[in-house]
């Protein structure tokens, strides 16, 4: 069946977060920084939650949403920094500022949760797996990119409880 309207924008959203992963990636090839950043992003997390009620979301899930979220900008930075360490060089161009960089993923932040939100009845719906599943397939992205969505998206459908 047709997907809810509310699914593109939040696919959009999440794709636009994960290809930020890019310059990011970009960044630390340049600094020699390392991907994970546990502290950043515990701030990211406490950031998220402290927004959830503004859209009436639960700050636990609201959480767990961002968590896949980071995990999945990780696996397109290892991903690409992996490529040009084979490459034995990255893509030309100077180096982006890791700041610069993160004002741009916080100001993700509360698209995100709006579309999470517009998104939200539908996450229980029965047919909530096959929407987000060919709207990973129809992205126009590459492998990785796909993959990481796939993460990305891992806990957007509920699942039966217990
Ligand atoms: C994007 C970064 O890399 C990783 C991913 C993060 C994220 O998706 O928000 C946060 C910290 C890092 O573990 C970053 O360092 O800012």
């Amino acid at each position: 069946g047709t997907a809810p309207d509310a699914l593109a924008p939040l696919i959009d959203a999440i794709s636009q977060r994960l290809s930020i992963a890019d310059q990011v990636a970009q960044s630390k090839w340049g600094t020699h920084a390392a991907v994970e950043d546990v502290k950043r992003e515990q701030a990211v997390l406490n950031a998220v939650s402290a927004q959830a009620s503004r859209f009436k979301l639960d700050p636990d899930g609201v959480k767990s949403f961002f968590s896949a979220q980071i995990e999945a900008n990780k696996i397109v930075q290892y991903g690409l920094l992996w490529q040009w360490v084979e490459a034995g060089k990255a893509p030309s161009g100077a180096s982006p500022d890791l700041k610069n960089i993160r004002i741009q993923l916080d100001q993700l932040q509360d698209v995100l949760l709006e579309n999470l939100a517009g998104f939200g009845s539908y996450r229980s719906d029965a047919r909530c797996n096959q929407w987000v599943a060919s709207a990973i397939a129809q992205a126009p992205l590459d492998d990785l990119h796909r993959w990481a969505l796939v993460r990305a998206t891992g806990g957007l459908c509920a699942v039966k409880p217990e």
